[in-house]
């Protein structure tokens, strides 16, 4: 019940910093008129954010395993807070740009209170992480309404800033009623432990390798797409200004669909190592009908479903596999994983700008070879995280089919029943040896293996002979039943 509250007071907290992503974006000719600049001078001050967090996270992610991440994720409210506040009512760029450092810090700290905190609570907690990233895209989607909002009513732009800080502050007095889990137990979860134990020294540098790359390119291929999209659409396929702005909300939806789904995924058993090859290849081929197909239905379909595998919350998942190889040190991981997330924020707008000089479909192409490097990166890290076929690991295995068969088998047993019952009214005999060569016949032939096929239809008969026994069994009881009448 504990972990319920102070779950949801986490999540809160990203619904807050979804709004912290792009408030500054979404306030820019105010905050320009405000402070009398240039527009080139309130991207000047965002980009402090950037510089923040890149500095941060490594040495906040380290400090949040030695003192604990209740901190972590205070220091994160409250310099949010000095940030919503200050930055609604500041007039000096020197201040702005100090105020964006501290919300890059604030975003570093309470992802290294944060996404430990959850791995800390054990259990399945893990895929809760996923769920964050709901959280953030929730915030990115109603600030614009409320700005727009504000706007059109002539009222104060800072008021969505306040609207930042006053949920910020009740949920710092919620979320510090709660008792934060224990920090840096090996033993947190026991899949970590699992993941640390299979695998040998030089396997798991592999893996640390991949996932490091994949904190880079997990990060890149959004960031690109979202950046070049519309003009791509416009200027390479001349795709109406409203096709190409659909083209960003779709990428929303489809990933705000894609955090439910992996969690549900999650929630149901599936391999991280899997999920993440699957999601990176179905994002490859999407961003391959985006970069060339010019049929505008086609694009809006591969841009949900870019949405949908790429930033869907797979960039939590590599971080969850990443935490889960060493447990120990869970800040400094999150803090190394956000590090190369942020190099990437920082260095594709650079890369990109100066492809596009040449061509906007350039920068737009750059696209696949991240999504080909990021295939290389769960690659690599899936093959050498994976684990020797354990006996306890291939029996749940077959206790999954089972329940699959069961549930099958009662629905092939009411059939059997209704069968039963027509061939009583049409007076038949309960065996029907021509339809059971006929049933035989086709398991052959649906067999996928022909080593099995003897097997199959010696389990076929024994079906068969127990639908006959059940038929008869019904029979008996009807005549009985009449009988007694
Ligand atoms: O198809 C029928 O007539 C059935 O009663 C079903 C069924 C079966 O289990 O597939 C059972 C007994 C018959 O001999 C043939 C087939």
């Amino acid at each position: 019940m504990h972990q319920r509250q102070l779950s949801i007071s986490l999540y809160l907290n990203y619904f807050v910093h979804g709004i912290g992503l792009i408030i500054l974006t979404q306030n820019m000719q105010a905050l320009g008129q405000h402070w009398q600049t240039p527009l080139a001078t309130v991207s000047y001050v965002i980009s402090g954010i950037g510089i923040g967090r890149l500095f941060a996270y490594f040495i906040l992610g380290n400090l949040s395993d030695r003192f604990g991440r209740k901190v972590f994720v205070n220091i994160g409210m409250a310099s949010y807070l000095i940030f919503f506040l200050g930055m609604a009512v500041v007039t000096n760029i020197q201040v702005a740009y100090g105020l964006a450092i501290l919300a890059g810090v604030a975003n570093s700290a309470l992802d290294s209170g944060t996404y430990t905190t959850f791995i800390e609570m054990g259990g399945r907690q893990g895929s809760a992480n996923v769920l964050l990233k709901a959280f953030m895209s929730a915030g990115e989607f109603l600030l614009p309404l409320l700005v727009a909002n504000l706007e059109a009513q002539q009222l104060w732009y800072g008021w969505s800033f306040m609207l930042a800080a006053v949920i910020l502050l009740v949920n710092g007095v919620l979320l510090n009623r709660q008792h934060f889990p224990v920090r840096n137990q090996a033993n947190a979860s026991a899949s970590a432990l699992a993941v640390r134990q299979q695998i040998s020294h030089g396997r798991r540098w592999l893996a640390t390798i991949g996932l490091a790359g994949y904190g880079y390119t997990s990060m890149a291929i959004m960031i690109l797409y979202t950046q070049w999209i519309s003009l791509f659409a416009t200027r390479t396929f001349h795709f109406s200004a409203i096709l190409a702005h659909w083209l960003l909300s779709l990428y929303s939806i489809g990933s705000i669909s894609g955090v439910l789904v992996i969690f549900w995924l999650l929630r149901r058993g599936v391999a991280e190592t899997k999920l993440l090859v699957a999601m990176n290849v179905g994002s490859l081929v999407a961003l391959l009908v985006i970069c060339y197909s010019p049929i505008a239905g086609l694009s809006m379909i591969a841009a949900l479903a870019f949405g949908f595998t790429a930033a869907g919350g797979v960039m939590q998942v590599a971080l969850n596999l990443f935490i889960k190889l060493y447990p120990q040190v869970k800040g400094r991981v999150t803090g190394i994983y956000f590090t190369f997330g942020s190099i990437a924020s920082f260095t594709i707008p650079l890369i990109t700008g100066w492809l596009s000089q040449q061509n906007v479909a350039l920068a737009m192409r750059f696209d696949l070879l991240i999504g080909v490097a990021g295939i290389g990166c769960v690659g690599l890290a899936a093959w050498a995280i994976r684990s020797p076929k354990s006996l306890s690991q291939e029996r749940q295995r077959i206790n999954h089919i089972d329940q699959q068969i069961v549930r099958l088998l009662n629905e092939r047993f009411d059939t059997v029943t209704a069968i039963g019952e027509l061939k009583q009214q049409q007076q038949l005999p309960v065996l029907d040896q021509q339809r059971e060569q006929r049933v035989l016949h086709q398991v052959a032939a649906k067999s996928k293996q022909t080593a099995h096929t003897p097997y199959l239809q010696a389990i076929y008969q024994a079906i068969m002979r127990n639908s006959r026994a059940y038929q008869t069994d019904l029979h008996d009881l009807h005549k009985e039943e009449i009988n007694h009448d």
